[in-house]
């Protein structure tokens, strides 16, 4: 049976003159893995935060799982990893996983939780002696040590090298197989597409976007067709139909519901196309609509 499992309702936030979250309303059932995302400052944090009470909004109210449930019982269902790790000075790695699952009542075995962590070999060291990837693999088998059914990963990946992240994702799958919740924000745009259910991109303090990839996809267009050129933007801008084209320096990256239509229009160009590939779109490209940075591209 489906539960809700969060409730957002007209969070806003405001810190001194600038309003960063203007009024954001969802809910979430269990099952679901979220996407959030946003460009940097968007706010994605700070709405992770407030649903986590780690600050409070300017306004609204958020419900974790049920409005019956009190704070105890809400932290032992939830796991936070936030963006910035928390250092215990004086506890070891051992040290810590033993406390935090001391802290639950139906918490992950040590062997568990050290193998999310992958640090047997550093189990005795401090934790402010671990590198940037690692206190971040720590963070996040902190975050899972209490067997949580609700889980908020904070860009989970940052300082991660690629074996790390490979991992990670691997153990975000089977959370998910497991029927687990999860809100993940990360920069990391393919990885989130194989996994998450439902997108959230926040804009302008609100959330522009709420539904699937597949909806994304039916709206901004199913295929990407990508190429490099030394031609002028004005040779391709006639193409018809397109949902968006981007041009960063030769590169030419074109988006369409109809890619059979468009591939047509190219072929008086071929000569001077180069590295052309056809693809479903990808969540990276469809993200680059929101995107103010990439201000050299025609919305259509
Ligand atoms: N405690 C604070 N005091 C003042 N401003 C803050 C505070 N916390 C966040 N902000 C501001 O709120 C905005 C949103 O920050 P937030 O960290 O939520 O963004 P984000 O979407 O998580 O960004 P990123 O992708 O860079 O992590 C930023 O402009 C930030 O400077």
């Amino acid at each position: 049976m489906t539960q809700t499992m969060i409730s957002v309702q007209n969070v806003q936030k405001s810190f001194k003159k600038q309003q960063v979250l203007k009024g954001i309303t969802f809910e979430v059932k269990s099952g679901e893995i979220i996407a959030l995302l946003g460009e940097n400052g968007a706010g994605k944090s700070t709405l992770i935060n407030i649903i986590n009470k780690i600050i409070t909004p300017s306004e609204g109210n958020v419900t974790l799982f049920d409005d019956q449930y009190n704070e105890g019982q809400v932290k032992n269902r939830t796991g936070v990893m936030l963006q910035n790790n928390i250092i215990i000075d004086r506890l070891s790695v051992k040290e810590v996983i033993e406390l935090s699952r001391s802290y639950y009542k139906d918490p992950l075995t040590f062997e568990a939780a050290m193998d999310i962590a992958q640090l047997d070999d550093q189990a005795d060291l401090l934790m402010s002696k671990l590198s940037g990837g690692q206190q971040r693999r720590l963070s996040f088998a902190l975050a899972l040590v209490g067997n949580p059914d609700l889980i908020f990963l904070d860009e989970p990946t940052a300082n991660m090298d690629s074996r790390a992240r490979y991992r990670l994702w691997q153990t975000i799958a089977e959370l998910k197989q497991a029927g687990k919740t999860i809100i993940i924000t990360s920069h990391q745009l393919a990885d989130l597409e194989d996994i998450a259910t439902r997108i959230f991109i926040l804009q302008d303090g609100v959330i522009a976007f709420d539904g699937s990839i597949d909806t994304l996809r039916k709206i901004q267009g199913e295929g990407t067709i990508a190429f490099r050129s030394q031609l002028s933007m004005d040779h391709f801008k006639t193409i018809q139909p397109l949902t968006n084209l981007f041009q960063q320096d030769h590169y030419y990256t074109l988006i369409t519901q109809e890619v059979n239509q468009v591939v047509k229009q190219l072929v008086p160009f071929l000569d001077d196309i180069q590295d052309l590939s056809i693809q479903q779109t990808p969540l990276e490209t469809l993200f680059r609509h929101f995107s103010r940075e990439d201000e050299n591209h025609e919305k259509h």
